[in-house]
């Protein structure tokens, strides 16, 4: 929902960028039901299962590598076994797009992700504070959110703990972090039921894409 008065850019940290409103409606609309698609198959949206025998409240589904706790690889193993839908190349357009949104056109033009976190929360779910740090890259991360607003805790690079910021999400929004927050602590505390616009094609729930470079390649995963 197009908030009443507009949400300014802001950097919560060096190298961390919050852009809202930054993907149109009609890109909303296309990343909803190609989320859709991917959430069917080859391997299902799913709750990620973590090494102590519990499950992350989110449900995720990944492009290019699949992430699992805390590893990718090209199959998901601890899925079905299939190997995960490619990253398609007009998604890493849209993550160089971002990240000359966020940095400017130079910081852009070497940026090549190769996957992608797709989550889905519903209103009950949240994110721990965690880093993404199973990456061989300190690529930027490029964070596209839609549906319902939630609480997006952004910290620092030493302790789940403060300091930190609390930034409200919401649909179409872009946040980046790279550089020096590249490995800041980060997590979604609180999801708003009801906040967003069903003419994104999502009718409830939030959505938040992640592209990475995750620095693998095939012959030495
Ligand atoms: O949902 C979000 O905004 C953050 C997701 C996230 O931190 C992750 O997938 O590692
Ligand atoms: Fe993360």
């Amino acid at each position: 929902m197009d908030a009443l008065v507009p949400v300014p850019p802001s950097s919560p940290a060096p190298g961390a960028v919050h852009l809202p409103g930054w993907l149109s409606l009609d890109e909303q609309r296309r990343l909803v039901s190609a989320c859709r698609r991917w959430a069917a198959g080859p391997v299902p949206l799913r709750h990620t299962r973590l090494p102590r025998g519990g499950v992350m409240s989110v449900r995720t589904v990944c492009l290019g590598w699949h992430w699992q706790p805390y590893r990718y690889t090209r199959t998901a193993d601890d899925v079905n076994g299939r190997r995960v839908a490619e990253l398609p190349e007009w998604l890493a357009e849209m993550g160089r797009r971002a990240l000359a949104a966020a940095y400017g056109e130079s910081a852009a033009r070497e940026y090549d992700p190769d996957t992608a976190l797709v989550n889905f929360y519903d209103a009950g779910a949240r994110m721990g504070m965690h880093q993404d740090k199973d990456e061989r890259s300190d690529a930027p991360v490029v964070s596209l959110s839609i549906g319902d607003t939630c609480v997006f805790r952004f910290g620092n690079t030493e302790s789940r703990g403060r300091p930190y910021t609390d930034i409200e999400l919401a649909s179409g929004d872009l946040f980046v972090f790279g550089g020096p927050s590249r490995f800041a602590y980060h997590g979604v505390t609180k999801v708003f039921p009801g906040t967003g616009d069903a003419a994104t094609g999502m009718a409830s729930g939030r959505l938040n894409l992640t592209l990475r470079v995750t620095g693998l390649t095939d012959g030495n995963p």
